[in-house]
């Protein structure tokens, strides 16, 4: 197995090798990339946090119009230090710098081992590999790191508990959003438990000598509830809002929080989750860091009864989160067709 790092180290590509090839080109999909970056939600996370019954009640209405509207939104005025961040970014690289023996440690394993490091999704069924290296870290219930580089632990230890807080936190006001109890969601999913369940994802996309004939990652949705990301300086991530992409440009320091499937599942359809994608570019390594936020793994997750109106009826099937993580990542990642499955036509 190689890295798309090491292929690019090897020196002189001047192209990109065929099995890369998967046009990301509007027409492909039928969508519009929108040109000029479109203002997108945006979330004080401090008025959430505010004793004024007011300000909350204010940031929740906008919180609650990001999730139906768009499934996506950016958090500023977070608590999470930037000097946090800037160390997380950095050891994930120092990480991708390891040399590839290193690294190989934690390549070939399973969804379930607690390091698993890689290329592309699922190399063995997609149809093209994508222009991807990844690290994915299962840190909670349990906490797992790879033993390198020396300071990697420390720092994503410390990054996951302030993602975990800063998750909850934004479930409160989601599920007042939905005219549930502040702690409906994360009592009912146990988000605030030792056995909540948390996945750490990071995406090293090389620079690509074609990077329209490649993709860093296609249209898909996550698989949590809520997903919180940060990336480097550079730009690549694009959002499906109304069918078109949207290209996202953060404010510094800002955070990108998305909805997953278990989410629209939970929400029996009222919340969905947001299609999106990563395109990669011909300039320089973008990283991105995402932590998947969902409940413990045996939590078979089905609509809120209190979300499933008479006249519409359960939309979903209940499936174990466990399963449902399994189901994903046995095939290529194409759009919403995992959560397809659990569909019930009504
Ligand atoms: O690189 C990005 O901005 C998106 C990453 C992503 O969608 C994922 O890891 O699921
Ligand atoms: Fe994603």
């Amino acid at each position: 197995m190689f890295f798309v790092k090491e292929l690019v180290e090897s020196g002189c590509l001047t192209s990109v090798p065929s099995k890369y090839i998967l046009k990301n080109t509007d027409s492909d999909d039928h969508c519009i990339l929108v040109k000029e970056p479109e203002p997108i939600p945006t979330i004080d996370f401090s008025l959430l946090t505010s004793p004024d019954p007011h300000q909350r009640s204010k940031i929740v209405t906008e919180l609650g119009n990001a999730c139906l509207e768009w499934g996506f939104f950016m958090v500023i005025n977070h608590e999470v230090p930037k000097t946090l961040r800037d160390e997380m970014i950095r050891e994930t690289e120092s990480f991708f710098d390891l040399r590839g023996e290193e690294k190989r440690q934690y390549t070939g394993k399973k969804l379930f081992d607690p390091i698993r490091c890689g290329t592309s999704f699922n190399p063995m069924v997609d149809k093209a590999l994508l222009w991807r290296d990844y690290l994915k870290v299962h840190v909670h219930p349990h906490f797992n790191a790879p033993n390198k580089p020396s300071g990697f632990s420390k720092i994503l230890q410390e990054y996951c508990k302030k993602t975990r807080e800063m998750a909850s936190e934004l479930l409160k006001g989601i599920s007042e959003s939905l005219g549930l109890e502040q702690s409906y969601i994360n009592e009912k999913m146990a988000v605030e438990s030792s056995y909540s369940h948390q996945l750490f994802v990071a995406n090293m996309y090389p620079p690509c000598p074609q990077p329209e004939l490649s993709m860093g990652l296609p249209p898909h949705s996550d698989h949590g509830l809520l997903t919180i990301l940060m990336q480097n300086e550079l730009v690549g991530l694009q959002v499906m809002h109304n069918g078109k992409w949207i290209p996202i440009n953060p404010l510094p320091n800002s955070f990108l929080v998305n909805t997953g499937d278990h989410m629209e599942i939970l929400t029996n359809g009222k919340y969905k989750s947001v299609v999106h994608r990563a395109v990669v570019n011909n300039k320089a390594t973008r990283i991105s860091i995402g932590t998947a936020h969902g409940p413990p793994l045996d939590t078979v997750v089905s609509p809120a009864p209190e979300l499933v109106a008479d006249h519409v009826g359960q939309a979903y099937l209940g499936i174990k989160y466990r399963e449902y993580l399994e189901l994903q990542q046995s095939k290529t990642l194409n759009g919403k067709s995992c959560l397809d499955h659990l569909r019930l036509s009504i």
